[in-house]
């Protein structure tokens, strides 16, 4: 018999530039004393896996997919298709899945997996595409001249949102985020905009939207040129799952052995925010601090760079690895500036 969209698990997808906050979305959610059952799938761009180890809670609810990008590797969406299958196979019935996709990617295609393979499309019930936007940076993003305007990953994750979520309202001003408010709506008329710090939202405004029911009419019955001077970006069933990244755009992964020296790190993260930073987009990583018992976290969003205790080291061995992504990246002078923050043994 055929399920009913109230007997379906339902799905998020979280969509979002890089470091707009859909981790801090994410265990704020995880955290939120809602009752739920939820697992959460994370798909990030680059060769070394951190978020799986940012993200609180148990890690058997955790699966990371670190072999390519959902919205472009076939490997990675047949990748996707098994741990949803494996998710729905279980015999204790989950209440939700979110996935996260990489702050690079299409969310179209992640979408379009609930619509075209059967077993899931049966068993699951696109939720609802929530956009995080970064008020502080995601302007540069929109307005960047080096990405085709076809396949700015940063416009298609507005476009394609239910509901967009602008972030970081604490360190943008009031004309910043009324500018990026305009640009938003200018993308996407339909999606109703909320305003976060650190992610934090009323859930009730992100879980349970059942949006896409809702939308998949709204398509059907508006044109989503309308007149107005967006790009027309098909809705997802529609779409060509073909897609490219921004080739201009790498990651560099490195990993160390052996524990940093704090002091090292900071004066190398100052010298970082002193430099142009508009080339990075993100920095991310966790690192082994010499006599301390704490995992040290590395974030940074340009400028905005932060390196603090997280998390006491659990049983699991400590390790040192760092993700950067960005433009024109050095991987040997990243490196050999890695290096240098290490303690002496
Ligand atoms: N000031 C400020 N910082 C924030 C806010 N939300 C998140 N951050 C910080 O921004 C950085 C990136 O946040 P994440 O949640 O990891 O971003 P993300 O979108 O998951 O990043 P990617 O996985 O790289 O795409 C972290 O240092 C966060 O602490 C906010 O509302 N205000």
């Amino acid at each position: 018999m055929q399920k009913t969209v109230k007997d379906k698990i339902p799905v998020t997808v979280l969509t979002g530039f890089l470091g707009a906050g859909k981790t801090t979305l994410l265990n704020y959610i995880l955290r939120e004393n809602h009752g739920m059952k939820i697992a959460v799938i994370e798909n990030e761009f680059g060769e070394i896996g951190i978020d799986g180890d940012l993200v609180i809670g148990s890690t058997e609810e955790i699966f990371e997919m670190t072999n390519g990008c959902v919205c472009c590797v076939a490997e990675a969406r047949d990748d996707l298709l098994r741990v949803i299958r494996q998710l729905l196979d279980r015999p204790d019935r989950l209440d939700h899945i979110i996935i996260e996709t990489s702050g690079l990617a299409d969310p179209y295609p992640v979408a379009q997996t609930f619509f075209l393979d059967d077993p899931i499309r049966d068993e699951t019930n696109l939720d609802g595409v929530i956009a995080l936007v970064d008020a502080k940076h995601i302007l540069q993003h929109l307005d960047d001249a080096d990405v085709d305007a076809l396949d700015n990953q940063a416009v298609d994750q507005i476009v394609c949102a239910d509901r967009i979520v602008i972030n970081k309202v604490d360190i943008a001003t009031e004309a910043e985020i009324a500018e990026v408010t305009r640009r938003v709506k200018k993308l996407n008329e339909t999606a109703e905009i909320v305003r976060s710090s650190f992610a934090q939202i009323d859930l009730g405004k992100i879980l349970g939207l059942a949006a896409f029911d809702r939308n998949r009419t709204m398509a059907a019955e508006i044109d989503l040129d309308g007149g107005h001077d967006h790009v027309h970006h098909p809705a997802p069933w529609d779409r060509d799952a073909s897609h490219s990244h921004d080739a201009s755009v790498s990651s560099v992964g490195i990993e160390l052995q052996g524990h940093m020296d704090p002091a090292a790190m900071t004066r190398w993260l100052d010298e970082i925010r002193r430099s142009d930073t508009a080339d990075l987009f993100r920095m991310k990583g966790i690192f082994s601090v010499k006599g301390d018992d704490y995992c040290y976290v590395l974030h940074g969003v340009h400028g905005e760079i932060e390196f603090r205790p997280n998390h006491p080291w659990a049983d699991e061995p400590r390790c040192n690895k760092m993700i950067v992504i960005g433009r024109n990246l050095d991987r040997n002078t990243l490196t050999q500036n890695l290096k240098k923050c290490l303690a002496a043994a």
